[in-house]
Parts: structure tokens; C-alpha cells; sequence
């Protein structure tokens, strides 16, 4: 039950006492270091871990994308984690502009396992944490301030040690006191500057300072202000890189990083869509993203954002949700009417090579390798900009405004009396229907029609009405007048729109009239035909048939008076 006063069991975060913060003030121009931890936190946190081939597919589409830091494994943890290390060096299928990282707790016999497995890279990072939070040295440790420091010190004297036994790797370190963002901002200074006492980084060689919000436990703004903090007050910043890898307990991760950066982190951590212990770390795709998005180059590329996606869950064997940001299968979709009518007048108005303002879409699909199928779909709450879009996307037809509001009507009655999504296949159908297949009483046959500028349109005519044949004969100022005059009946021509279906040899007309036939309501007819002639006279009949259709026999009569 959740407890009326949550209070009683749960605190506030307090805030960070650093009234002159600067980083509110501040925007991002360039992307950070992407490091991914796919391979191990993400991989630590999965059902079935990934099998070495899985790793190593994951391990090859990280670098096809771009990134340059990728945290291999927890190698002490497991002989598969291990080899997988040593075949990557062994093998060398590591990039010469791509280190790896290998994380291990700040324990002897780990730490050398660790060492072990990435002798002989080219460059290698060994990444050593300890928890360093008030909770953590309580319950976990049972040790005091001192010794959770003399843990991370001893930890890496002993990696500085080691790696001194193999110049012909160019190692780095990477100390991160783990639970970061739930401890006490001086004594995560004191334990980070005593490990950068013992490894001595210079501005040309740097070691990585980690600073995780291991539980996501504030406001993103907290851990921006516990970042500037650390920016400020570490010693030697110049030769640290200052690296944040949040968690996304409360949902935040993505703020959290953006207001990181902001606050001086030069690198970020996390996994694509948001794998990783619990609520994932931090989604390095949405980060990119919102960076591009920005105009900002990311450094990573998703030209192919679905590709990616795909072998994520293969390997984490875990769907990416719908809603993901920039690559859920539902993030570019559409369905309810207003939306639908903006973002269809937006791609009418979007230049190719312009500034993006197509509104509801925060970036154009296509950059993404997208497609923009999806983009619109229909449903009981859409109007008529949705099928419309549909029709042209899909079938090339062009409905003029009016007959797009009329046919939404049925759409509309479709959708609603299915419950159900209504994709394009169904919409069309339901167009040759309502316009297409309208052929009786009416339906045309053949004409012959000769024009001259004293005359007008002369035309013969081949109609059947009620399934039998008819010709007949009329004359008028152009086609469709002779057309109506020909059949006598009794209409009058309100709008009239014609555009061509495809090019070449294989184009057709399509042609749509509006109608007002006898007394009754104005209604549309549409006609489909190589000719353009012959569409607009099938458009014509079509708007009759509809009107006999609809008035029954108690309709206005659609033959002249004599
Ligand atoms: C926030 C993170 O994601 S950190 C990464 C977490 N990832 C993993 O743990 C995945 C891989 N880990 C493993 O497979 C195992 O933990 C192993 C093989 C590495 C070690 O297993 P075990 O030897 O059984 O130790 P275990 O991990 O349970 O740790 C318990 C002991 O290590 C100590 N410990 C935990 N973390 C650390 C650390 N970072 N540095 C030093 N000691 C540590 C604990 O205090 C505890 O000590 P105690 O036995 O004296 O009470
Ligand atoms: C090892 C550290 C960086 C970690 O995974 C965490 O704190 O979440």
C-alpha cells in the first residue's frame, strides 16, 4: 500500500550549496565522448547475457556507428567475458582508433584477471570502481571514510603496477566512485584526488574521472550542480576527463546528461535505447539525437537507425518500446486529425535543402533511414488530411479539398464502425467504390468528338443505361458540356480538378467534378483514364450514379425536362 505519508519512510534530496552555478547559463556545441556500455552494463543486466558472436556483432555495429570508447566486458567476472577480451586483441578486430574499456572491482585478484585480459591491445583502459556512498560503506563495506579510500588507492597502485609490465599497450585509467551522485560532495573529492595522487595524469595523458549516478535519486539539475562542483573543486582538472554515466531510475537520465554536459562533463556513458541495470543507463541514441536535432554533428551515426535497432534486441533479446524517442515505431506517426492536417501542409511547404519546420516531427525521418510510411495513419480519430495523405502517398490521387471532406465522412463511418486502424489498402478500396466502380445506371462506353472554333465540341456518344446500350448525340462549348448535353441530363458543373497519375507511357488522368445534379446536393464524382477527356466524362457519370444512388427513387431526376 503506499503509505499516506511518504514522508515517513522516504527523504528529500538535499541541495547542492552552490548559489553562483554556471551551467544554467550554458548550451551544448559539441557532443561529448561517447562511451558505450552495452557490453557491460548492459550486458550485465539482461536475462541471458550475450554470447561471445552476439557480443561481437554488437562490438562491430558500435564502431560501424561511430563510437570510439566501448566497454568490453567485466573480464574477472566470467572465463566468457575474458576470452571474449583476448579475442578481441587477439584477433584484432579492435579498430586502431577504438579503445576498450575493461571494468573491474578494486580487488587484487580481480584486478589482475582484468589486466591480463587486455594485454597486448593497442590502447586499453582498465576502469576500477568502488562504492562510495554513506549506505554502501555502512552496510555493505562496514568501513569508515579512510579505508573505502585506501580500497580505491591500494586498487590503483596496484593496476599502475601491472600495466608497467606491458609498454606495448598504451593504457588508461578509469576510476569511478561508484554510487558518485548519492555521496558527500567532499568526500568524493578526497577519494578521486587521492587516486589521481597515486596515478600522477598529465594534460597529455589523462585519467577518467567517472562520476555515476548509479540510483537516479534527484533532479537532474541536483547532478548538474554535483558536476560543476566536482569541475570546480578537483584538483589537476586539466588532466582529468570528467565522464558521467546516470542511470535512469527516475526517468531523468537524459536530462541528467544533457545538464551534465553542460555542467563540464566532457564525456557520457550509457547504452543504445537505454539498456542496462534496472531502468537502463542513459540512452546514448536519444542523446545523439537531441544533439543533431540541435544542428549539432553528434559523432554517431543512425543513418540507419532501424538496422541498429534490429540487432540491439536480437542481442539483448528485449523489445525497444514503441514510443522511443527517434526510433519506436510509432515516434513518426500520426493518428489524430489535427496533427495529420499540419504535418501533411508541413511536408507541402518543406523545401528540400531548407531549415526543418514540418510541425509534430522534432526531426525528418529520412535522416534517420526512415521511411515516411508510417508517418500518418488512420484511425477514428483522424480527419480528413490523414486518408488524403494516404490516397496521394500511396495511390497518387490528388482530392481537392472539398471532396476530401466529403469522402472523410465514410472513412470516418468506417473507421468507427470497425474500431480498427483503417491503412491505405482499405481507404482506396473504399474509394473505387464510393467514385470508381460507380458504373450504373451510367457507365460509359466510347466516344468520337470533333471540335472547331465556329462550332464548338460536336460528340458521339456510347453510353449503357441500366446495362443496355444507348448512343446518342450532343454539342456544347467543350467536352463536358457536349458530354451532358449528349445524355440530356439535367446538372450543373461546380468545380473541376484534373492531375496526372505517374509519367510516361504508363500515365493516367485522374479527374474529379463536383456536381449539382437536379435540385439535390452538390456531391463528387471521380473518373480514371488514360485519356483525360474520358476520365472527366467517367468522372461525371460517376457523380450521376452516386446521386441516383443516394436519392433513390423518390431523388430528383437527373434527365432534362422536355
Ligand atoms: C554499479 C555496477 O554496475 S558495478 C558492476 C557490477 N557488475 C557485476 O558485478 C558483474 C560481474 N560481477 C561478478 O561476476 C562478481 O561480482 C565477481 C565475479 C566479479 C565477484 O564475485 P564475488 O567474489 O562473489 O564477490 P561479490 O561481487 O559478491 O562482491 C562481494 C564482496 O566484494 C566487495 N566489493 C564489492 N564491490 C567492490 C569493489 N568495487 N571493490 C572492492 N570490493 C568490492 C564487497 O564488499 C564484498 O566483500 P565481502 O565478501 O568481504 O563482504
Ligand atoms: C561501475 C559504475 C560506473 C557503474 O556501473 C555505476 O555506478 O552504475
Amino acid at each position: 500500500m503506499m503509505l499516506k505519508n511518504p514522508a515517513a519512510k522516504y527523504r528529500p534530496f538535499p541541495a547542492v550549496p552552490l548559489a553562483d552555478r554556471q551551467w544554467p547559463g550554458r548550451t551544448i556545441t559539441q557532443p561529448p565522448i561517447w562511451m558505450s556500455t552495452d557490453l557491460r552494463d548492459g550486458n550485465q543486466a539482461l536475462i541471458e547475457p550475450m554470447s561471445p558472436e552476439k557480443k561481437l556483432r554488437f562490438f562491430e555495429m558500435l564502431v560501424k556507428i561511430g563510437v570510439k570508447e566501448i566497454e568490453v566486458g567485466f573480464p574477472s567476472a566470467s572465463q566468457t567475458d575474458f576470452d571474449f577480451v583476448r579475442m578481441l586483441v587477439e584477433e584484432n578486430r579492435i579498430p586502431d582508433d577504438v579503445t576498450i574499456i575493461v571494468l573491474t572491482q578494486a580487488r587484487d585478484e580481480l584486478i589482475r584477471r582484468t589486466v591480463e585480459s587486455a594485454v597486448g591491445a593497442k590502447r586499453a583502459i582498465v576502469h576500477i570502481y568502488n562504492s562510495v556512498a554513506p549506505v554502501f560503506r555502512r552496510v555493505v563495506f562496514g568501513m569508515e571514510r579512510e579505508e573505502i579510500v585506501q580500497i580505491a588507492v591500494k586498487g590503483t597502485q596496484l593496476i599502475k603496477e601491472l600495466v608497467a609490465q606491458h609498454p606495448q599497450t598504451q593504457w588508461g585509467l578509469e576510476y569511478s566512485p561508484e554510487s558518485f551522485s548519492t555521496t558527500e560532495l567532499d568526500f568524493s573529492k578526497q577519494i578521486v584526488d587521492a587516486v589521481g595522487a597515486v596515478w600522477q595524469p598529465t594534460p597529455g595523458n589523462k585519467m577518467i574521472v567517472n562520476l555515476p549516478s548509479t540510483v537516479e535519486a534527484a533532479t537532474p539539475n541536483v547532478y548538474a550542480d554535483q558536476i560543476e562542483w566536482m569541475c570546480r573543486h578537483l584538483d589537476n582538472r586539466e588532466s582529468l576527463v570528467i565522464s558521467v554515466h546516470p542511470h535512469n531510475d527516475r526517468g531523468t537520465a537524459v536530462a541528467a546528461a544533457e545538464l551534465a554536459v553542460m555542467a563540464g562533463a566532457d564525456r557520457v556513458e550509457g547504452c543504445l535505447f537505454g539498456n542496462g541495470e534496472r531502468t537502463g543507463n542513459v540512452d546514448l541514441v536519444t542523446l545523439a539525437m537531441n544533439l543533431y536535432t540541435q544542428g549539432v554533428a553528434p559523432g554517431l551515426d543512425f543513418s540507419d537507425i532501424d538496422a541498429v535497432r534490429q540487432l540491439v534486441e536480437e542481442c539483448n533479446q528485449l523489445p525497444v518500446h514503441p514510443r522511443h524517442p527517434y526510433v519506436g515505431d510509432l515516434v513518426f506517426t500520426a493518428f489524430s486529425g489535427s496533427h495529420q492536417d499540419a504535418i501533411k501542409k508541413g511536408f507541402a511547404k518543406q523545401q528540400p535543402d531548407a531549415i526543418w519546420e514540418v510541425p509534430y516531427l522534432p526531426i525528418d525521418p529520412a535522416d534517420l533511414g526512415r521511411s515516411y510510411d508510417a508517418v500518418i495513419r488512420v484511425n477514428s480519430q483522424s480527419g480528413k488530411g490523414g486518408m488524403a495523405y494516404l490516397l496521394q502517398q500511396e495511390y497518387g490521387l490528388e482530392l481537392p479539398r472539398r471532396l476530401q471532406i466529403e469522402f472523410s465522412r465514410a472513412v470516418q463511418r468506417m473507421a468507427d464502425s470497425t474500431g480498427r486502424e483503417v491503412v491505405a489498402s482499405d481507404i482506396h478500396a473504399l474509394f473505387s467504390r464510393e467514385y470508381l466502380e460507380q458504373d450504373r445506371p451510367y457507365d460509359y462506353v466510347a466516344h468520337r468528338m470533333v471540335e472547331d472554333s465556329a462550332h464548338g465540341v460536336q460528340i458521339d456518344l456510347d453510353v449503357t443505361q441500366g446495362g443496355a446500350k444507348q448512343a446518342c448525340r450532343g454539342a456544347g462549348n467543350g467536352p463536358i458540356d457536349a458530354f451532358v448535353n449528349a445524355l440530356g441530363l439535367d446538372i450543373r458543373l461546380m468545380d473541376y480538378h484534373e492531375h496526372a497519375i505517374g509519367r510516361g507511357a504508363d500515365a493516367r488522368a485522374a479527374c474529379y467534378v463536383e456536381l449539382r445534379v437536379g435540385d439535390g446536393a452538390t456531391l463528387f464524382g471521380v473518373g480514371i483514364d488514360s485519356n483525360i477527356v474520358t476520365a472527366s466524362f467517367r468522372a461525371v457519370l460517376s457523380a450521376v450514379n452516386r446521386h441516383l444512388a443516394q436519392a433513390g427513387e423518390q431523388g430528383a431526376p437527373v434527365a432534362r425536362a422536355a
